[in-house]
């Protein structure tokens, strides 16, 4: 049988809305939920397979977007989060309880700087942005996914429309690469 992708994906992925204005994020806890308020879609929606974004249980990627930091507030039980590895790039603040991550948020000199990273499926609301393509795909075997089966799982994300990829999709690494170039001088700032 297919391994589980992520419950967004595996009955087939729902449109988001381009007028979609935002809303709250959850923790999964029953009492108390951490609650984070977007005033925006997320920008970038994607499933990553890397080891650091969280995944509900069961699946095999995570699936992750992003939206400027000013439109990112805590909005209720900010005490219950924690940063989860505080040695990497993306801080990600997870709910000491519960475990989920509420967002990430980069405060050293990166290209994506002011950007927060979240997980819209949090939210009861409908509306938000659908994964637009597959990144760190063979990240997943790092974490134990039997190599022999890769080739099945980029085959589903095709099905789905999804293109996969090994870091980010071309747009996202041309961007990084463009700021990594006005920053070493050799593209005019
Ligand atoms: N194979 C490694 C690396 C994965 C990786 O570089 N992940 C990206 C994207 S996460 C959201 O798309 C990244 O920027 N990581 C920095 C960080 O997570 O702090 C792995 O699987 O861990
Ligand atoms: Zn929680
Ligand atoms: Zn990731």
């Amino acid at each position: 049988m297919a391994p589980s992708l992520h419950p967004l994906l595996d009955n087939g992925i729902t449109p988001g809305s381009p007028s979609f204005p935002g809303g709250a994020l959850k923790c999964l806890c029953k009492s108390s939920p951490v609650e984070v308020t977007l005033t925006s879609n997320v920008l970038h929606n994607h499933a990553c397979g890397c080891s650091k974004c969280w995944k509900p249980a069961g699946a095999l990627f995570s699936i992750v977007g992003v939206v400027p930091k000013a439109n990112l507030s805590v909005t209720a039980n900010a005490d219950k989060l924690a940063i989860a590895d505080e040695s990497a790039v993306i801080q990600r603040y997870a709910c000491k309880e519960c475990g989920t991550h509420l967002y990430g948020r980069i405060e050293k000199e990166h290209p994506f700087h002011g950007l927060d990273f979240v997980h819209a499926e949090l939210s009861d609301e409908k509306g938000w942005q659908e994964p637009q393509f597959a990144a760190f795909v063979s990240s997943v075997i790092e974490q134990g996914f039997d190599p022999a089966q890769i080739g099945g799982v980029r085959e589903r994300f095709r099905e789905l429309g999804l293109e996969t990829y090994d870091a980010l999709s071309p747009g996202l690494m041309d961007a990084i690469a463009t700021w990594t170039g006005k920053k070493n001088g050799k593209l005019p700032a």
